[in-house]
């Protein structure tokens, strides 16, 4: 089975192309395929182009447990380097149907910096989702790993809780994010969350743990997610830079939380995957 693998900042993801399988792996050979040790390896696995009649192209997101995304920032970059690639597109915008909504894409350099609208931020219980009474969920608290920490719920697509703090670290991100991802009793459909450290009114610093991925070292819709409860919480600007682990992604705010990003995405190669790997 052919892959084409990209990553975006470190966030790999492998792009399975229906005209080379003609349907997507079910959720147990999506957790072979993108394991590091018995797999090709990956964050994810992006699924398409797909035939779509609302948009230019269909994309489906798949996370490395088998469980689909709404919404990918780093994913929708890769995806639009890749149909730039196959000579699908060239450097006018184009739109891109997920689960999460369409969003619009362009590539005005693929070896630079490709560009997203991811859709509008909500930070409404009754949209993210988050239980309780239909509310914006804005510093509310939870206990974990004996503190309790305050934090901000959002949506892009894919649901996001976000806990402003004075420093971020990976050890924290890697104590808290197992437990706050499967707090299903207050996240329904689980959650990815992130540190968020504010640097100053134009920077930020992230720590990621993404639902269903673990531990990554760059996410756009996380980005987008703390940038906006930043720019709620009255602590930056709309025009920030988000410090990712594995480097920078720039995300603009309007007033009505539109979001656009902008970053990389980098091509690994081309890999031809043993039928060996599912057994
Ligand atoms: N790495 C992705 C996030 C994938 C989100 C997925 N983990 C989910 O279940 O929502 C990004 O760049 O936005």
């Amino acid at each position: 089975m052919k892959f084409s693998k990209y990553h975006a900042l470190g966030n790999d993801y492998l792009v399975l192309d229906p005209a080379d399988a003609p349907q997507m792996p079910n959720p147990a050979e999506v957790e072979r395929i993108c394991h590091r040790n018995f797999g090709l390896g990956s964050d994810g696995i992006l699924y398409g182009p797909l035939k779509t009649e609302k948009a230019d192209f269909g994309l489906q997101i798949w996370n490395p447990d088998g469980s689909e995304a709404e919404k990918s920032g780093n994913g929708l970059r890769i995806f639009a380097r890749y149909l730039h690639d196959i000579g699908s597109v060239g450097s006018d915008s184009f739109t891109v149907e997920t689960l999460g909504g369409i969003v619009t894409c362009q590539v005005m350099d693929p070896l630079g910096q490709i560009e997203v609208e991811m859709g509008r931020v909500s930070f409404r219980s009754d949209v993210i989702p988050v239980t309780g009474e239909p509310r914006e969920v804005i510093n509310e608290t939870v206990e974990v790993a004996g503190r309790e920490l305050t934090y901000c719920a959002a949506t892009i697509g894919n649901p996001h809780v976000v806990f402003p703090m004075e420093s971020v670290s990976k050890e924290l991100a890697c104590e808290i994010g197992p437990v706050i991802e499967n707090l299903t009793e207050r996240f329904p459909n689980r959650t990815n969350l992130q540190l968020l450290q504010v640097l100053d009114r134009n920077n930020i610093k992230i720590e990621i743990w993404e639902r269903g991925a673990g531990y990554t070292l760059a996410s756009g819709s996380s980005s987008s997610a703390a940038a906006a409860v930043a720019y709620k919480l009255g602590l930056c600007d709309g025009d920030i830079t988000v410090h990712c682990p594995g480097g920078d992604i720039g995300i603009k705010i309007s007033p009505d939380y539109d979001i656009f990003m902008t970053g990389p995405a980098t091509r690994v190669g081309d890999f031809e995957m043993s039928d060996e790997v599912l057994g």
